[in-house]
């Protein structure tokens, strides 16, 4: 009998999470993936040129995120894995609003949201060390915020939850109760949009389903 000489296909045997966000950490988690999923995350830059597009900051972002990690693995650790890096900004009237520096930039940001309708971006990059390949796309949800008055504002940035999020609101705690409604992925506002990420992954060999 002859043996096949084709060499079995590889696939990562386990994921790198490039993030230090808990919401993406625990958005992976409720996946309930086969295989192990390590944090790693990295100090990386995030300033981008004037010129780049909302599509493409958060999808290089995700991709630097990505390949900063795989800095940090062991050469055995990167040959198995498979790294994933996101980053997620809220638009407006063109501008693209990352996190707040202080308290006074995120009552800033929430008195233009109010009332208004704006973008919400995120992008997946998904890089391979092994074969070096790397894929990122996005997703964008349309977002509508309340009208809300200028205590409704102070009181939520006092509670501290805008401090790490982009646009300064989490729609997945008490900025909820901002929101009026949303056209899109729920969880592209959150900050990783499971339904493209499952699909990437599918990219490389990895069913989630
Ligand atoms: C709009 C919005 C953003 N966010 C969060 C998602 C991201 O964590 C954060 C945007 O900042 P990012 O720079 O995308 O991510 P991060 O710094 O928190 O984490 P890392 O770069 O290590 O992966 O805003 C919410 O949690 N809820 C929301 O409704």
């Amino acid at each position: 009998m002859e043996h096949s000489r084709t060499t079995p296909i590889e696939h990562p045997s386990q994921l790198v999470l490039a993030s230090s966000s808990p919401r993406r950490r625990e958005l992976v988690a409720s996946l309930g993936l086969s295989l192990p999923v390590l944090i790693l995350s990295s100090d990386t830059d995030e300033t981008t040129p004037p010129h780049w597009t909302p599509p493409q900051i958060v999808e290089r972002l995700g991709l630097r995120k990505a390949r900063a990690s795989a800095e940090l693995l062991s050469p055995e650790d990167a040959s198995a894995s498979l790294i994933i890096g996101a980053d997620t900004i809220v638009v407006l009237d063109g501008e693209a609003l990352g996190k707040p520096r202080d308290r006074a930039d995120a009552v800033g940001m929430l008195s233009r949201l109010q009332g208004r309708r704006h973008e919400v971006f995120t992008g997946i990059a998904c890089f391979e060390p092994r074969t070096g390949r790397q894929l990122t796309a996005h997703r964008r949800t349309e977002v509508v915020m309340k009208p809300l008055d200028s205590g409704t504002i102070e009181r939520y940035v006092e509670s501290g939850e805008p401090m790490d999020k982009a646009g300064s609101y989490g729609i997945q705690g008490r900025g909820a109760v901002l929101v009026d409604r949303i056209d899109g992925c729920y969880f592209n506002v959150v900050g990783l949009p499971l339904s493209l990420l499952s699909d990437m992954l599918s990219e490389f060999g990895i069913a989630v389903i």
